[in-house]
């Protein structure tokens, strides 16, 4: 297991750019089973979940091959139906592979993903509307068991906004018999990036990025020939990089047009931000000023950067208050940010972040892959060594995040950790 070993106190000077992102890339390779033959997707980040879809599309018979950021995947011979326990315990997205293979195959055996730990995380409405689109659906030893000879479109209405929910059924109805309408769909970019990528591929959808989506399913798609949306998350935690080391970092390939919450809390904060033909200019001289969040699905404030934010917080002048909105357990940083320091109240889904003027590095653990981030950030501003262990939550989301760092000016070396059990 490796750890991150980050001496703080640099302010973050230099240019970072931006890859694509993780939330875009998992769905698009899934909807590549919606075809017969070679996809290829541009701009794919080189992340752990990537590499571990690109391992389920390789039981079910797809080929995987990569040339620098392009990934191809040939599902000429993609017969299986099943995505094992062993592959989805490690990765939740692995049950975007459900709609896809119920909608093309006809049938499909897919491990329960289970809770995390940031949530209990269900797909009950993944499969209310499967069964809305005339699939039966069954649980059985640890799997969802679900079958249709050819899926019909339906009227969908989500009780809850869910965004690999969306974009399953989606997909499913890309290739089912009539039109299909999603209520209370989720409008992330990402799920509007996998329709761009469907209609280039012969689906009909419309009303992608608002609540309400319409499908009208096709007898077949073409592959896909897809470039990812660059990654909103990764560019707001650089962000949040910038201002946490008071330095000034220039971003590439920032998708501004989607980080208007964001970019707006950012500046409450005192960041500034600059447009060049460079990039996107990012800078902070002084302690932020603090800032409440209330998380919520897109275009709000996104759950996935809460964390990051955060870690920016727990230096403010004063006190400022999180609300997490979308998970029931996603203050896991917390208890860490505190051991460099941080001082910070948890109440249910609530958190109250009194501003300290300092941090100090200490060893701590990161739980997933935000708190990963988020530690990283407290540990570039805290004076001392910060040791993160168990990064290899990170490494499912943030693309050469050490080397991306160490160009910028930060102090970051990776060290293997010996297993559990070994001194
Ligand atoms: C691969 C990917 O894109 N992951 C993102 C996706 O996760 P994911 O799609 O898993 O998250 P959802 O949008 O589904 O979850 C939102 C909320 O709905 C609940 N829920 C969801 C489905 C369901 O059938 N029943 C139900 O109750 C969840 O427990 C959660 O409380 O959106 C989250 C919310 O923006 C992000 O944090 C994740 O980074
Ligand atoms: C929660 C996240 O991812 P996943 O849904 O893949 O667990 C995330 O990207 O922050």
């Amino acid at each position: 297991m490796d750890k991150l070993v980050i001496t703080g106190g640099n302010p973050l000077v230099g240019r970072v750019r931006i890859s694509g992102a993780k939330n875009a890339t998992l769905p698009l390779m899934a909807a590549t089973l919606l075809a017969r033959g070679k996809s290829r997707l541009a701009n794919v980040p080189d992340l752990r979940d990537v590499r571990t879809m690109g391992a389920l599309l390789g039981t079910l018979g797809a080929k995987v091959s990569s040339r620098k950021d392009t990934l191809f995947i040939d599902t000429a011979g993609a017969e299986g139906d099943e995505a094992p326990y062993e592959l989805v315990k490690t990765m939740r997205a692995s049950v975007l592979a459900l709609g896809p293979l119920v909608a093309r195959m006809g049938s499909a055996k897919v491990s329960l993903p289970g809770g995390c730990a940031i949530g209990e995380r269900p797909i009950d409405q993944h499969l209310k509307g499967l069964e809305a689109m005339g699939c039966k659906v069954e649980i059985s030893g640890g799997y969802v068991l679900a079958w249709a000879k050819r899926l019909r479109g339906a009227d969908i209405s989500l009780d809850i906004v869910t965004v690999t929910g969306t974009e399953n059924l989606v997909m499913a109805a890309c290739l089912a018999k009539g039109t299909t309408t999603i209520r209370n769909a989720a409008r992330e970019p990402e799920v509007v990036d996998l329709c761009n990528a469907l209609n280039a591929a012969g689906a009909r959808i419309t009303g992608a990025g608002t609540a309400t989506v319409i499908i009208e399913g096709q007898a077949e798609l073409a592959p896909l020939d897809h470039r990812v949306m660059p990654d909103r998350i990764e560019a707001g935690t650089y962000m949040a990089a910038a201002g946490i080391t008071r330095g000034e970092l220039t971003i590439v390939d920032a998708p501004l047009e989607h980080l208007t919450a964001v970019v707006g809390k950012f500046k409450e904060a005192g960041i500034r931000f600059q447009p060049t033909p460079k990039g996107l200019v990012v800078s902070a001289r002084r302690a932020p000023r603090p800032v409440s969040i209330i998380t919520g699905p897109y275009p709000g404030f996104p759950t996935d950067l809460q964390a990051q934010l955060m870690a920016l917080m727990s230096l403010n002048s004063s006190s400022a208050v999180f609300q997490e909105t979308i998970f029931e357990n996603r203050f896991m940083h917390v208890p860490e940010l505190r051991r460099l320091g941080a001082d910070i109240e948890v109440t249910g889904s609530t958190a109250v972040v009194k501003g300290v003027r300092h941090l100090a590095g200490a060893q701590v653990m990161a739980t997933d892959l935000r708190a990963s981030a988020c530690l990283v950030l407290a540990g570039l501003a805290a004076e001392g060594e910060t040791h993160i262990s168990r990064v290899y939550h990170l490494d499912r989301g943030y693309e050469a995040i050490d080397q991306k760092l160490t160009s910028a000016g930060a102090t970051v070396r990776r060290e293997s950790e010996p297993g559990p059990g070994k001194k």
